[in-house]
């Protein structure tokens, strides 16, 4: 149980530099495996997901060195991974898994995989169904983890995706890569599209459509390596843009956050709540960064429906507390995604947000949250549900409240954003130490 930095006297202040983004971190590892030559990437993030990624790929025979924040990897080529000894573990990550399962159904070789009791709940058809249209063979285990993944050759397909996610279009990108003919898959909406970019920049030929939403990708490219640096992560940056608007007097700046337009849905939302988000600095390496300034301001309900949902999806409990401060009713929809995440993070934010008094109402897939009632204490021991994001988002909005509270399960912070806490303290100096 961790003790919660509690509203600070002077706002938040200083300079921030984001760890670097988790999604790019886990395909940077997986495509430099499967390229020839050496990739070097700066700036990774050293969390515990983006390490469940590393060591899988180490034990498919992929030599990689890890430096603190810089990772070469020794590229094997798409037909050189090896058989791994033992079944792969893929800890808490959706994404490690669902890709992995794409690319491995490929291979010539059989695996198993492997999760924790939260990923071992998360499902898993969305992937296997849509692989076996391509001839793959993947035993899910009532459509969950343990899962073994019998190598075949694959074959193309012509596939409209049944779910917004950018996990299973990334397992079917890879997937494809290795078929006979040319594939295409059509989304549902436009998900985060770093698979695309960054296949490409490793020497794939995959084009999207001018409606964003067509993709066809050419089997067989001649990947070759490649130095990239990790932008930082606009779903870790979110904590601070959220507490530098919410918290009265402060203003923080946040040093080279991707921005892709995939994944800024909480700054066109905090835009429109009326919030206060200054760009500089703006540059691209394989995908656009900026530094950003925040500074605080007072808030205005917000609408947020299934069309925005993707750009914003990890964000979504942090639109939540922005929403519970701000001036009216708010109402977030076409989130049912959010059920089905580390935890069920619409019950979870529905539990701890009600602990806090927030007039908060749960719908199947999102949540009402009146912002105009104050808030009032009714429990002040926190939960992260064990769900990374949402014990940051309870840690933030500890910063809204004088009395003290405490945090169940804030180690599961470590997947993502292992320093959050030490960042959170440097921006509140003033105050005492949170241990
Ligand atoms: O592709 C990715 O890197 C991710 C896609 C999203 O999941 P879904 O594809 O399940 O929406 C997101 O929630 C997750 O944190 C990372
Ligand atoms: C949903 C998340 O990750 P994953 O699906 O990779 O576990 C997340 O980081 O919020």
């Amino acid at each position: 149980m961790k003790k919660l930095q509690i509203k600070p006297e002077t706002g938040l202040h200083g300079t921030l530099s984001i760890p670097g983004d988790k999604s790019i971190s886990h395909r940077g590892i997986m495509f430099g495996a499967i390229s020839q030559g050496t990739t070097v990437l700066h700036h990774f993030l050293t969390a515990e997901d983006c390490l469940s990624t590393l060591q899988a790929f180490r034990s498919l025979g992929v030599p990689i060195e890890r430096n603190g924040e810089t990772v070469t990897i020794q590229g094997v080529g798409l037909n050189g991974l090896e058989k791994p000894t033992e079944a792969l573990n893929m800890g808490n990550s959706g994404t490690t898994t669902r890709l992995i399962m794409g690319l491995l159904a490929g291979q010539q070789f059989t695996t198993q995989l492997t999760g924790d009791a939260s990923l071992s709940k998360r499902p898993m058809r969305r992937v296997s169904d849509p692989l076996a249209s391509m001839g793959a063979k993947v035993q899910v285990t009532d459509g969950h983890l343990p899962a073994t993944i019998i190598g075949q050759h694959l074959h193309a397909t012509d596939y409209h995706l049944k779910v917004a996610s950018a996990q299973v279009k990334s397992a079917l990108i890879l997937a494809a890569i290795q078929a006979d003919k040319s594939s295409i898959l059509v989304e549902k909406l436009p998900t985060r599209n770093h698979t695309e970019i960054m296949l490409n920049a490793f020497g794939a030929d995959i084009e999207t459509a001018i409606d964003d939403v067509t993709i066809t990708i050419h089997p067989r490219p001649e990947l070759h390596g490649i130095e990239m640096t990790v932008p930082g992560d606009m779903s870790s940056a979110a904590f601070f843009l959220a507490a530098a608007s919410l918290v009265p007097d402060s203003q923080v700046k946040l040093l080279n956050v991707g921005m892709n337009e995939t994944r800024t849905g909480l700054l066109s939302i905090l835009k429109r709540m009326g919030g206060n988000v200054k760009l500089s600095n703006q540059h691209i390496d394989c995908e656009p960064t900026a530094d950003l300034t925040v500074t605080s301001a007072e808030l205005k309900a917000v609408e947020v429906g299934a069309d925005e949902i993707p750009d914003v999806i990890d964000e979504l409990p942090l639109v939540a507390l922005l929403a519970a401060k701000a001036n009216g009713i708010s109402k977030i929809t076409g989130a049912g995604e959010l059920r089905v995440k580390e935890t069920d993070r619409i019950a979870a934010i529905v539990t701890e947000f009600s602990k806090l008094g927030i007039a908060i109402t749960e719908l199947p897939d999102g949540f009402i949250i009146d912002g105009t009632k104050p808030w009032q204490v009714k429990d002040p021991h926190l939960s992260s549900h064990g769900d990374h994001r949402i014990g940051m988002v309870m840690a933030i909005a500890a910063l809204l409240i004088s009395q003290p509270l405490t945090l169940d399960g804030a180690d599961s912070i470590n997947i993502s954003y292992p320093e959050f806490f030490d960042d959170l303290n440097r921006m509140v100096p003033q105050a005492k130490e949170v241990d």
